[in-house]
């Protein structure tokens, strides 16, 4: 049975060194669960006496005023022979054989946490102590309740006090040891009052009286302990501490412990119930009571602890995985993380993601309207005609058709397409754009490592940059190609103005004339719009090609040959996570360890039953 609070010991230690301790943790506290010991009382009414003899060694501090300041966590191994040892969890593996030194050390750490003023602190410390002396047990000290504050004490020294030790005893699992001095009236304890506060039927409360060797002549304390003054679920306890004047002329433990059952066996008044008083009784009662309460609480605390793990591992989960230390796995986990967020982009342009569509739009609707708006027929007015026939006739005028003019007023027009084909490029660059913010957005795993999340956007950025040049570059080309060759047969199936019963040889200024410039402008706008047609269909094959396709292609080609060249330092850099999102990682990494380890060690000790 001993081996059920030595695991709570180990989950208790476990939970201090996580910084659980029960209070202002988002998370489920496995402490607040666990069943414990708290020592009550007012102050000066004997707590640091009856933990003291419980251990059977002067380890406490002492002296006047709140002296324990912080709740002290003590936790008693019994060990088979060999001498006895403290050892305090923040400073693992100093052994402490010396007791002055550990009443030091509870001191001095009380004042890091606290500074040198009297103030309190809720963070405990934990001491263990081993010892062939000692019951296995866990009893945590708590500072004495007080009514005034004193000298150098905030005014809210009491209140604080007071809701401390409620902190600790209001739990359910806590089982309080109530500590009342005989040689006061009961009725004017504060262990008493406050326990019927949080304990009003008595059943997790121990009545311990103190001092009754303190008690006035002709008096004694047989009714409380008998339980007929203030009746509790458990006997009372009486014990016989050390005197002050014990303490100042170092009285052994061992043999205050002696004399404090021949006290009791030999006192007239409480002779008869001798086999129940004294600190060691004490010490057994409390360990054998603290086994059953933890084994009745152990179906309840696997259940709880398996709980958590389920919670902690989804939260765990959720941040995402921790990151590889080698270069070779960083490098892995970047081309993963990368990956992911291409198959995104990918399912945003296939259509398995909303936003492809408007690709199509530009094609359908934004390209053939820019188009329709360039009215070629402005180019082709009688004058422009004229004058661009005339231009390129020079100082010889043409002899059958103005070919150079035709020429001219074709590409005059045809260069115009320059700017919806441009503006189509434009408009589907800024889609693919905003595809890469949206799949950049939806890549959960690129939100753990922002540095990753900007470089990864800026390179599909860059990349669809690159290739918006090269699909301008192609789209121009196909309007210039148009300007270069002229479709011969358009013009060979031309209707010629001899067949149209004209007469060929027309004087020069006939070719001029109004019909005749009508005539070629709208020879040329005819062309013009066969071309435009053209382009109307060419230009998205070209910027399908040059852009959305590359873009599925190779959106992140070029930053993968980057990453095959970079060094450690600049991979790990890529990879720096959001500190807060790496130190909850860490936390909940530590937490999801102690309550594994938890379950494996209760499990076996249920099993063990
Ligand atoms: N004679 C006698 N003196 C006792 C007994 N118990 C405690 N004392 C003395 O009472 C004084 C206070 O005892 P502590 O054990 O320091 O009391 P405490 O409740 O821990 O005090 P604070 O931590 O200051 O609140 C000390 O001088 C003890 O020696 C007892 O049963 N008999």
């Amino acid at each position: 049975m001993d081996n059920l609070i030595t695991l709570v010991n180990k989950i208790q230690r476990a939970c201090t060194a996580l910084g659980d301790h029960g209070e202002e943790s988002a998370l489920p506290t496995l402490w607040d669960s666990l069943p414990a010991i708290a020592v009550v009382g007012g102050q000066s009414s004997g707590k640091s006496s009856v933990l003291e003899s419980a251990v059977g060694k002067d380890f406490l501090p002492r002296g006047s005023g709140i002296v324990t300041r912080r709740p002290l966590v003590l936790q008693l191994h019994k060990i088979e022979g060999g001498k006895e040892y403290a050892e305090f969890m923040h400073l693992p593996r100093k052994r402490f054989e010396d007791f002055a030194a550990v009443r030091k050390e509870i001191s001095d750490e009380t004042d890091r946490e606290t500074g040198r003023t009297k103030a309190i602190s809720s963070v405990p410390i934990h001491l263990s102590i081993f010892s062939p002396n000692v019951v296995n047990l866990t009893l945590i000290d708590l500072p004495g309740l007080t009514k005034v504050a004193v000298e150098g004490q905030p005014d809210t020294i009491v209140q604080d006090i007071d809701n401390m030790v409620r902190s600790y005893i209001e739990k359910p699992n806590c089982i309080i040891l109530a500590i009342s001095p005989a040689n006061q009236d009961l009725a004017t304890s504060d262990a008493i009052k406050i326990c019927r506060e949080v304990d009003p039927k008595g059943d997790r409360t121990f009545g311990v009286l103190t001092k009754i060797d303190l008690m006035d002549k002709g008096t004694d304390a047989v009714d409380i302990l008998e339980g007929r003054s203030y009746k509790l679920q458990f006997p009372w306890i009486g014990v016989v501490n050390r005197s002050q004047a014990d303490i100042n002329k170092s009285v052994d433990m061992i043999a205050a412990r002696r004399r404090e059952r021949e006290y009791f066996v030999n006192s007239p008044e409480y002779g008869h119930l001798a086999d129940r008083m004294g600190s060691e009784h004490l010490g057994k009662v409390l360990s054998k009571h603290l086994e059953t309460v933890i084994k009745s609480r152990i179906p309840g605390l696997q259940s709880l602890i398996n709980k958590t793990i389920a919670e902690l591992e989804g939260e765990l989960t959720r941040l995402g995985k921790p990151i590889a230390n080698d270069a070779g796995g960083k490098l892995y986990t970047t081309m993963e993380i990368c990956r992911v967020f291409d198959q995104i982009f990918k399912e945003h342009l296939d259509g398995i993601r909303p936003g492809g569509d408007k690709i199509y739009g530009v094609f359908d609707n934004q390209l053939p309207a820019a188009l329709k708006r360039l009215q070629f027929d402005k180019y082709l007015s009688m004058d422009n005609v004229r004058k661009l026939i005339t231009e390129a006739d020079g100082y010889q005028p043409h002899l059958i058709a103005p070919e150079q003019g035709y020429r001219r007023l074709i590409e005059s027009c045809l260069v115009t397409i320059r700017g919806p084909g441009e503006a189509a490029v434009d408009a589907i660059h800024a889609i693919l754009k905003e595809m890469v913010h949206k799949s950049i957005n939806e890549t959960t795993e690129l939100k753990q490592y922002p540095t990753l999340r900007v470089e990864v956007g800026n390179a599909a950025v860059e990349a669809l940059e690159r290739m918006r040049e090269e699909s301008k570059k192609a789209a121009m080309q196909l309007v210039d190609m148009e300007c270069c060759y002229l479709t011969v047969e358009f013009f060979r199936k031309l209707p010629q103005d001899v067949e149209k019963g004209g007469n060929p040889t027309h004087s020069i200024f006939d070719r001029y004339n109004d019909a005749y410039l009508r005539r070629v402008g709208s020879t040329v706008l005819s062309y013009v719009n066969m071309v435009c047609a053209g382009l109307r269909n060419s230009i998205p094959k070209s910027v399908v090609y040059c852009q959305v396709r590359e873009a599925k292609r190779s959106l992140l080609d070029h930053f993968f040959t980057e990453l095959g060249r970079m060094e450690v330092k600049r991979l790990s850099n890529l990879l720096n996570e959001d500190p807060a999102v790496m130190q909850r990682r860490s936390n909940l990494a530590k937490r999801l360890e102690l309550y594994r380890s938890a379950q494996s060690e209760i499990d076996l000790v249920a099993w063990a039953k």
